[in-house]
């Protein structure tokens, strides 16, 4: 076996490892990168990019069939299966290919490959072949999809979004379990390409939302496009020779129906890589789920008897914001602080922001609705404001007039706190939202930036004007707006 001694060690070389690698070796040379699986990082090989290729071309194929909405004849618009995933396998090489090229920047001697787990407080065994000491330690180990038992009943046609991207061709059919952020932008995608989908859910979750107003427009929404059961009855699943049969309860008639899938896609949520670590030996207090409490602004992990520990948590590994901008600023925030150990520096955390691709868009921005609903709710310090997409001007123009907004704001002080927001292209205002909210800016002082016309912003500018009068800081606007743009 191999000894090596370090200054610092990173486990996991994704985006959140990569990240505390460039920050942790501005201290010093003596910086060991460890991964344990494959180069690349989820959000290149199996996450984010690959993703958002195949909902392009979903959305490529949805535009030519929609396009007789506009007047404009498309005929036998056909979905090429093959051709769709060798472009998306060409393009997410591509993007694979630009991660391996950077990591080329970091030398040889300080990449190590093979899975580690911790020996002691100090001391980490990497595969079969090294023992690395070190004095400080980065946890940057990701997630990884999670599902329950009786999915297994599908075998080797029970699958998770990794194996979705190895797929030369389209399947005939899919049932998609889980209508989370996963399940809704894979699911509505592949319903796009052609193929039949089903998807089944627990409890009523629907995407990211926690606002019930929100969740239930999302809900009728994607019910006219897909079958989408948030709180499915689901009797049976069997294999039977190539295929999953599902028998489930039919959401409209209440009937069980019995039908059979090509696959089984577990979209059931993910779990973070903490439990292959042998962290018992690591001296970290653990919370249930076996994930060390930290502090989110420094990154620090605490030992057992509470104190300081020398070991720092990044990424999809601390379960707080599993996003990949979030990845790489806690990665950063926490290489830079073991590199600095025991001086840390409190690192800048931004207004919490998540985007879900489907169509329309979902989006959340700031605190949740659930928390400031539990904060502020019982004494009346919650106001709320919305607006419907149904006649938004722009939105009508392009076809996509469907969604709804609620943003959230302070009483008294007017400081705006969060939103949930469904609608075409929210992924734009939810930017416009977490920036003002970074520069605390109230709904008055939002109100006042410049609108242009006719943008679908006016439909949030809507919202603000609904939430300002809610706040009884301003007029509500209970006929059309006489100052705005037709279909303002
Ligand atoms: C389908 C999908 C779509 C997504 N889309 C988006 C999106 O559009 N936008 C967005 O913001 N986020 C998206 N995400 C989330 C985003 O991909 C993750 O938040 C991000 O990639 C996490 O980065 P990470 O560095 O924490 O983990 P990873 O990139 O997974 O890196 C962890 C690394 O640690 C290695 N490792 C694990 N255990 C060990 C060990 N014991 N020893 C050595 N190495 C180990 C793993 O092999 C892995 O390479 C998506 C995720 C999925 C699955
Ligand atoms: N656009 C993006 O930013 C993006 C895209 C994909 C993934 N991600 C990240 O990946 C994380 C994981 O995504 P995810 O979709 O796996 O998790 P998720 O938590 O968003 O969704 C999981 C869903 O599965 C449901 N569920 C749980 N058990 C079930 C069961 N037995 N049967 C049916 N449904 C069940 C839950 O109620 C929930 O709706 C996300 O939270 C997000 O942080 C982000």
């Amino acid at each position: 076996m191999q000894q090596r001694e370090v200054d610092i060690a990173i486990i996991g070389a994704g985006s959140a490892g990569l990240s505390a690698w460039h920050a942790a070796s501005k201290h010093s040379d003596r910086v060991v990168l460890i991964e344990g699986g494959e180069y690349g990082t989820t959000c290149a090989r199996v996450g984010c990019m690959p993703s958002k290729l195949l909902i392009a071309a979903a959305e490529a194929a949805h535009q030519a069939r929609d396009a007789g909405g506009f007047g404009i004849k498309v005929i036998g618009v056909e979905v090429d299966g093959r051709a769709v995933m060798a472009r998306l396998k060409q393009e997410r090489d591509g993007f694979v290919g630009r991660v391996f090229k950077s990591m080329q920047r970091i030398p040889e001697a300080n990449r190590l490959q093979g899975h580690a787990r911790f020996e002691d407080p100090h001391t980490l065994r990497v595969g079969e072949h090294t023992r690395v000491k070190a004095r400080n330690i980065v946890i940057a180990t990701g997630s990884r999809s999670t599902w329950p038992k009786m999915f297994d009943a599908a075998g080797d046609r029970l699958i998770i979004n990794d194996d979705v991207f190895e797929w030369d061709d389209l399947p005939e059919s899919i049932a998609v379990f889980g209508p989370g952020v996963i399940g809704l932008e894979l699911g509505q995608a592949l319903h796009r390409l052609g193929v039949r989908l089903r998807v089944f859910g627990v409890g009523g979750a629907l995407g990211p939302f926690r606002d019930a107003k929100v969740r239930e427009a999302a809900d009728a929404t994607f019910n006219e496009e897909f079958y989408v059961d948030p709180d499915a009855r689901v009797e049976k699943i069997e294999r039977d020779g190539d295929a999953v049969v599902i028998s489930f309860i039919e959401r409209q008639s209440g009937e069980t129906l019995t039908e059979r899938f090509d696959y089984l896609l577990a979209a059931t949520g993910r779990r973070p890589n903490v439990d292959r670590l042998d962290l018992e030996n690591a001296n970290l207090a653990l919370d249930d789920k076996g994930v060390p409490h930290f502090n989110r602004f420094t990154l620090q992990c605490r030992n057992t008897d509470d104190g300081p520990s020398h070991v720092f948590i990044a990424g999809d590994a601390n379960q707080e914001l599993p996003l990949l901008h979030e990845a790489n600023s806690e990665g950063r925030i926490a290489g830079d602080n073991a590199g600095r150990f025991p001086e840390l520096r409190a690192g800048r955390r931004n207004v919490p922001l998540a985007i879900v691709f489907s169509e329309p868009q979902m989006a959340t921005v700031g605190e949740g609705y659930a928390e400031l609903e539990k904060r502020l709710g019982g004494c009346d310090c919650l106001a709320v404001g919305e607006a419907s997409f149904a006649d938004q001007g722009r939105a009508v123009v392009m076809r996509q007039n469907r969604g709804l907004m609620r943003l959230y704001a302070e009483h008294g002080s007017g400081q705006f706190l969060g939103a949930e927001l469904f609608g075409p292209r929210v992924e734009h205002m939810a930017h416009l939202l977490a920036w003002a909210q970074e520069q605390k800016l109230s709904i008055s002082e939002m109100l006042a930036m410049p609108w242009y016309h006719p943008v679908l912003e006016e439909g949030l500018r809507g919202a603000l004007h609904d939430l300002n009068a809610n706040l009884q800081l301003g007029p509500a606007i209970t006929e059309r707006c006489m100052e705005c743009g037709p279909g303002d």
